[in-house]
């Protein structure tokens, strides 16, 4: 199977062409390639397909195999990557995905490639759009939740995957590997849900740790981060457009008046090759 690796600021992914290869299951295809000793190594698999709604059908599955809704990071890679192998020659693209139509734009200065904007579409705030246990109409913001005897204050978004926000005064001090899969698998998130520990540093700055549903932890989060700018903004933290720090580098990201949000950063091709799926 011919692939390519890529990463958004150090979230890293397989992707494959679907229009070329077949793999019979792509959930168990997914755990064997994405293992760092055993496979190719990354976060995720995707598969880029065709589409009869929007230019590519992207399919997202994580390192353990469950299949994502979304995945903000991938969105930015697969906009270059269609591009740069010729499968077209739009710079704005529609891509097709669990959580609806998503559109990246490749952003070129001079002739130069420069960046990747992704309108995200609206982040849904009911607590049955997340999916969280309690109230279907009625939002979280700043509720709290018991893990472990302990009161951890979150704020739930979902960008078409569902995650749980929480703000703290040091995110260097959280331990990740710890709470992240507790909240991550907590009963009160039917499908589980991605964790984001937040710093603000100024209305315009955030740094941000994320622990992934699926993935663990990864060094950057493109839907925890859209999702980390609006809680801030409903939590009274940060303006509307804002630098989020990530493990791997930053994503600028604005939750427009149109209530869009865009996300931005780089996308980034690191090698291909040929993995021999019989293995
Ligand atoms: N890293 C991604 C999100 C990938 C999917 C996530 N683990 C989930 O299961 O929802 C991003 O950049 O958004």
């Amino acid at each position: 199977m011919q692939f390519t690796k890529w990463h958004g600021q150090g979230n890293d992914f397989v992707i494959v062409n679907g229009f070329q290869e077949k793999i019979e299951d792509y959930a168990q295809a997914a755990v064997k390639i994405c293992d760092r000793h055993f496979g190719i190594g990354a976060d995720g698999l995707v598969i880029v397909g065709p589409s009869e709604t929007a230019d590519f059908r992207m399919r997202i599955f994580n390192s353990d195999g469950s299949e994502a809704e979304m995945c903000g990071n991938v969105t930015r890679c697969v906009a270059r990557y269609v591009y740069k192998y010729g499968l077209t020659d739009k710079t704005k693209i529609t891509l097709e995905t669990l959580a609806g139509p998503i559109k990246p734009e490749l952003v070129f200065e001079n002739g130069v490639f420069r960046t990747v904007r992704v309108d995200m579409g609206e982040p849904r705030l009911k607590r049955a759009q997340i999916p969280m246990i309690g109230e279907p109409d009625v939002e979280a913001i700043n509720v709290p939740l018991v893990v472990n005897d302990r009161t951890y204050n979150i704020t739930c978004v979902s960008m078409g995957n569902p995650h749980c926000v929480i703000f703290v005064d040091d995110v260097e001090e959280i331990d990740l590997p710890a709470i992240g899969p507790l909240i991550e698998n907590h009963p009160i998130f039917p499908r589980k849900t991605n964790v984001e520990f937040v710093q603000v540093l100024n209305d315009r700055e955030m740094r941000m740790r994320v622990w992934e549903r699926g993935a663990g932890i990864t060094l950057a989060c493109g839907t925890g981060a859209s999702a980390t700018l609006v809680a801030a903004v409903l939590n009274g933290k940060a303006g509307r457009m804002a630098t989020i720090h990530l493990d791997g580098g930053d994503l600028v990201v604005e939750w427009g008046n149109d209530n869009h949000v865009y996300m931005s950063g780089p996308a980034v091709e690191v090698f291909r090759g040929e993995y021999l799926l019989s293995l």
